[in-house]
């Protein structure tokens, strides 16, 4: 009932998503309605191939809906041009990945500073402080100078979580961010995840993996293109 007051940033209503590979359809998204909320931290699962990605990609403004509609804070996106479509996505949404995909030329603030640098921030002490600031909350502000080849799998991560936060984005979009990680490194990037939830940040996470519903607020299970949405303990 409480999400009824809170902002709606995504609508996506009776979406379908058809891949066509020579002459052949493949319906990825059938039908498939969704309303992410401000605070929201939403999960979802389902197996291999299931079309999981495909709906993180529509929703970070990286793929697009074959029909249906997807509006984004109540504006129609298909009807966004493509520059409107970057800075929004920019602006927006922080990605985090698997893999962590920094980049290894660059050092740690380097990283974290990059989305700044996109956004047109040209003041080089406030990109440093934002970086510092951001890199503080992941709990490794001592490594604002470190190659990101020095770093281990779970202090790559935080420096992707700070470069994913430093733009303030409404929405953070994680695609299985403890799939490369132990189960302890991986629990403690759960910890961090969920304390900026409680903190007011909306998460949309991708996983495999039951035991990390516990951090949800929101569960979508999907299967063959569709998804049931089932209550969550977080
Ligand atoms: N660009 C594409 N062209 C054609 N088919 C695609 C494309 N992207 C995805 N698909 C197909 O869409 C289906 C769903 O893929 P998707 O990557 O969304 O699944 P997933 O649930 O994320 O899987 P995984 O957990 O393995 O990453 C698969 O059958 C896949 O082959």
């Amino acid at each position: 009932m409480e999400t009824k007051k809170r902002r709606k940033l995504v609508e996506i209503k009776s979406a379908r998503k058809v891949f066509m590979t020579g002459r052949i359809e493949n319906t990825v998204l059938k039908d498939v309605n969704l309303t992410i909320y401000e605070g929201d931290f939403l999960m979802i699962l389902g197996k291999s191939g299931s079309g999981k990605t495909t709906l993180m990609n529509i929703i970070g403004f990286l793929d697009r809906l074959t029909t249906g509609n997807y509006y984004f804070l109540g504006e129609e996106v298909a009807d966004l041009a493509e520059n409107r479509k970057s800075e929004i996505r920019n602006l927006n949404f922080g990605f985090i990945f698997q893999q962590f995909h920094l980049i290894n030329s660059l050092n740690v603030h380097q990283n974290v500073e990059l989305p700044l640098v996109y956004s047109g921030k040209t003041n080089k002490k406030e990109r440093w402080d934002l970086a510092e600031n951001y890199l503080e909350l992941v709990g490794i502000p001592e490594k604002i100078k470190a190659k990101t080849t020095e770093l281990s799998g779970g202090q790559q991560q935080r420096v992707a979580i700070a470069r994913a936060l430093v733009n303030e984005p409404l929405l953070i979009m994680a695609d299985e961010p403890t799939g490369a990680l132990d189960s302890e490194t991986g629990t403690a990037i759960m910890e961090l995840l969920k304390g900026l939830n409680r903190e007011g940040k909306t998460i949309v996470m991708v996983t495999h993996d039951e035991d990390l519903l516990q951090y949800a607020t929101r569960v979508i299970r999907m299967h063959d293109g569709s998804f049931v949405e089932e209550g969550a303990a977080g």
